[in-house]
C-alpha cells in the first residue's frame, strides 16, 4: 500500500521570516488560493499575534471554500502565566482557524537562555498551551523548535517535551532542525527513534543552513515521519526552509509515496513562478524541477543525444511538474541544437546542411565577440529565419542620429535626449525625429512614429526591461557592451542583444531586433497617401 505525506506549507509564515520578502494581505490569499489548487494539505496563514496584516488575512480567508486546512501560528504561552490569558493564544483562538501550530522549545539551552525559565515550567507551557487549543475543539500541531540540537545535548528532556504535548492531545509532534545544522545521518537515526517512543503521528520541519533541508527531509519520511513542512521556493528565515518545490517531486516521482494527486502536481512549475512574482524575488534559472532551466539543454553532445531520446538527459519528464524541456544555442552549440531550434521555430532544416554548418560558425563567431543568444531568442529566431528562409524585412535601416543635450545655463536642469531615423519601408522613405527621457527611450519613440503608419498594431507592445553588461571592463570607458532588451506584447515577451563599444550603438541595435521580430508577426497595412504623409513629415521620397 502506498504511504500518504501531508505536505505543509509555510510559506506566508515561514517563508515570510526570509530577508526581503514581505506580503501584503491580498499578496497572501491570492498565494494560498495558488497553494490550494496545487493541493497541499495545511496552508499556514501567518502568525495572528505578531501583526494585523495577519489577522486581515485570517478574517477574508474565511470567505473561500478551501480544500487545505488553513492554520494559524504561535508559541507556546508565556512562561509564568495563564494559557487563557496569553495574547497570542487568544489571538489564534478568534482568528476562527480550525487548525494551529504552537512552537515550544525542546533544547534545555534555549530553555535556559532564550526564555530563562526553568524545564518544568517549560514543559508546562507547552502542556497548557496544546491543551488550549484542543479546549477550543481545533486540531493542535505542536513544533518542537530545535529538536535535533535538543535531543543531541539532553535526550531525556527532549523526549519528555514530546512526551507533555502527546499527552496533552496535539494531533501532530513536528521535529524541527531550526538551526538547519543537523545531517541527514543523524535525522534518519534520531527520527526513527522518535517514531519508537510516541503514538503521534511525526512531522519534519527543516532549515536549509547546510544546503541539506531537502535531504533531511526526506531522510525523515524514510524513517517515518508522515508530514512535511516547507516553503515554496525554500523562502524561510537567514538560508530559508525546505523547499517543497523538490521535496515534493522526489517524494512522489522518486520515492513513491502518495503526495498529491497527477493532475496538481503539474501546475507544480507555474505554482513556483506565480509566487516568486508575487513575493518579487528572482528564480534561479538553475533551481530543481520548477527552474527555467532546469531541462534546458546546451552543449551540442547532450543536444544531439536528446534529440534522439530525451531520458539521455533528464531525470524525469518535465511536463509531469509542468516544466518543459529547451534547447540552447550558443557557442557550445553542434548542429543539433541548431536543427532543434530550428523546428521548433517550424523551419525546414536537415542535418549536414551547408547552411547549418554556417549559421553555427555564425553563432559561435557572434558569441566570441560577445553576443548572448540563450538570453535573447526573439534575436536567435531572426539569425535562424534570415539563414533558413527568405524572411521578408519589414524595414531598413537608412541612418540614425542621436543629440543628447542639455539647456545652457541650467548647469544641473533636465537633459534633452532626440532621435532621428531614416527607414526604408517597401520602399518608401521614412524620416522622423522624436524626444524621449534617455537615448533609447527617443530611438524607440522615433522608430515607432516611422513604423507605426504601416504597423498600427506597434502601439500594442513596449519595452519592457534594459541591461547593459560590460564586457571587458579593463577597456573601461572604452570597454565593449552587451546590451538585452526585453518587450512586452499582449501575451508574449521577447529578449534581443546588441553588442558595441557604444553603448548607443548596441542598444539600437538590439532595438531594431525587437521591431523586426515584433513585426514578422504583425501585418501591414497600406499606408495613407504619400502627399498626407509628407504634409505630415513623416515621408521623404
Ligand atoms: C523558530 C521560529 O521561527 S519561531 C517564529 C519566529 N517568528 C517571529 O518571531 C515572527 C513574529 N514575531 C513577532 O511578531 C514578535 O516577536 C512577537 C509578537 C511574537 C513577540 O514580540 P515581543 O513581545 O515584543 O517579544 P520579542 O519578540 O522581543 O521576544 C520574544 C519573547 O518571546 C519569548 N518566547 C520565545 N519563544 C517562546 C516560546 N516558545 N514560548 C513562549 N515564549 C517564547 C521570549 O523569551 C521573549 O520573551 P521576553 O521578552 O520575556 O524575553
Ligand atoms: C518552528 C520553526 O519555524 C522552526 O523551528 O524553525
Amino acid at each position: 500500500m502506498t504511504t500518504s505525506i501531508s505536505i505543509f506549507d509555510t510559506t506566508l509564515r515561514d517563508g515570510t521570516q526570509g530577508e526581503g520578502i514581505s506580503l501584503s494581505a491580498e499578496d497572501k490569499l491570492k498565494i494560498a488560493l495558488k497553494l490550494d489548487a496545487l493541493g497541499v494539505h495545511y496552508i499556514e496563514g501567518g502568525n495572528p499575534g505578531s501583526n494585523s496584516k495577519d489577522i486581515e488575512f485570517f478574517q477574508r480567508i474565511k470567505q473561500y471554500n478551501l480544500s487545505a486546512k488553513i492554520t494559524a501560528f504561535g508559541s507556546t504561552r508565556r512562561k509564568n502565566s495563564l494559557a487563557e490569558h496569553d495574547t497570542s493564544l487568544l489571538r489564534i483562538a478568534e482568528s476562527g482557524v480550525r487548525a494551529a501550530t504552537l512552537v515550544g522549545k525542546s533544547w534545555d539551552f534555549h530553555v535556559h537562555t532564550a526564555l530563562q525559565t526553568t524545564l518544568e515550567e517549560n514543559l508546562s507551557m507547552i502542556y497548557d498551551s496544546i491543551a488550549f487549543l484542543k479546549r477550543n475543539h481545533m486540531e493542535a500541531l505542536f513544533d518542537a523548535e530545535h529538536f535535533f540540537d535538543g535531543y543531541k545535548n539532553n535526550p531525556e528532556y527532549a523526549l519528555s517535551v514530546l512526551r507533555r504535548a502527546e499527552e496533552a492531545g496535539a494531533d501532530w509532534i513536528v521535529l524541527c532542525d531550526t538551526n538547519g545544522g543537523t545531517m541527514p545521518t543523524e535525522i534518519h537515526d534520531i527520527v526513527s527513534v522518535i517514531r519508537r517512543e510516541l503514538r503521534t503521528n511525526i512531522g519534519i520541519h527543516t532549515h536549509n543552513d547546510c544546503e541539506l533541508a531537502v535531504a533531511n527531509s526526506l531522510a525523515a519520511v524514510q524513517a517515518g515521519a508522515r508530514q512535511v513542512q516547507g516553503t515554496i521556493n525554500g523562502y524561510g528565515e537567514r538560508c530559508g526552509n525546505a523547499n517543497l518545490c523538490s521535496i515534493i517531486p522526489n517524494l512522489q516521482l522518486k520515492l513513491g509515496y502518495e503526495v498529491l494527486a497527477a493532475d496538481q502536481i503539474k501546475t507544480l512549475t507555474g505554482t513556483a513562478r506565480y509566487i516568486s512574482e508575487i513575493a518579487n524575488v528572482h528564480m534561479p534559472v538553475g533551481q530543481a524541477y520548477v527552474g527555467n532551466a532546469a531541462f534546458a539543454h546546451k552543449g551540442g553532445i547532450h543536444v544531439s543525444a536528446i534529440m534522439k531520446d530525451s531520458k539521455t538527459y533528464e531525470h524525469i519528464q518535465p511536463e509531469l511538474i509542468g516544466n518543459k524541456q529547451r534547447i540552447l544555442v550558443s557557442e557550445l552549440a553542434g548542429q543539433s541544437n541548431v536543427i532543434s531550434k530550428a523546428q521548433e521555430l517550424g523551419l525546414d532544416v536537415n542535418a549536414n546542411n551547408e547552411k547549418t554548418k554556417q549559421i553555427i560558425d555564425r553563432i559561435k563567431d557572434l558569441e566570441h565577440q560577445g553576443y548572448q543568444f540563450e538570453g535573447a531568442d526573439a534575436s536567435m529566431e531572426l539569425l535562424l529565419r534570415e539563414a533558413f528562409t527568405e524572411m521578408k524585412e519589414a524595414f531598413k535601416v537608412e541612418s540614425f542620429k542621436m543629440l543628447v543635450d542639455r539647456d545652457s545655463g541650467f548647469e544641473s536642469g533636465p537633459m534633452s535626449s532626440e532621435a532621428i531615423v531614416k527607414l526604408n519601408v517597401d520602399g518608401t522613405y521614412v524620416y522622423t525625429a522624436a524626444e524621449g527621457n534617455g537615448p533609447v527611450n527617443a530611438l524607440d519613440n522615433a522608430l515607432r512614429k516611422a513604423l507605426v503608419q504601416f504597423y498600427p498594431k506597434i502601439e500594442e507592445f513596449h519595452l519592457s526591461d534594459y541591461k547593459v553588461r560590460v564586457l571587458d571592463e579593463k577597456g573601461a570607458t572604452a570597454a565593449k557592451v552587451r546590451v538585452l532588451i526585453e518587450s512586452a506584447g499582449k501575451n508574449s515577451t521577447w529578449s534581443t542583444v546588441g553588442v558595441s563599444s557604444n553603448v548607443i550603438e548596441a542598444s539600437w541595435e538590439a532595438l531594431v531586433d525587437s521591431f523586426r521580430y515584433a513585426l514578422l508577426h504583425m501585418d501591414k497595412v497600406e499606408p495613407a497617401p504619400v502627399e498626407t504623409l509628407e504634409r505630415a513629415g513623416l515621408v521623404n521620397q
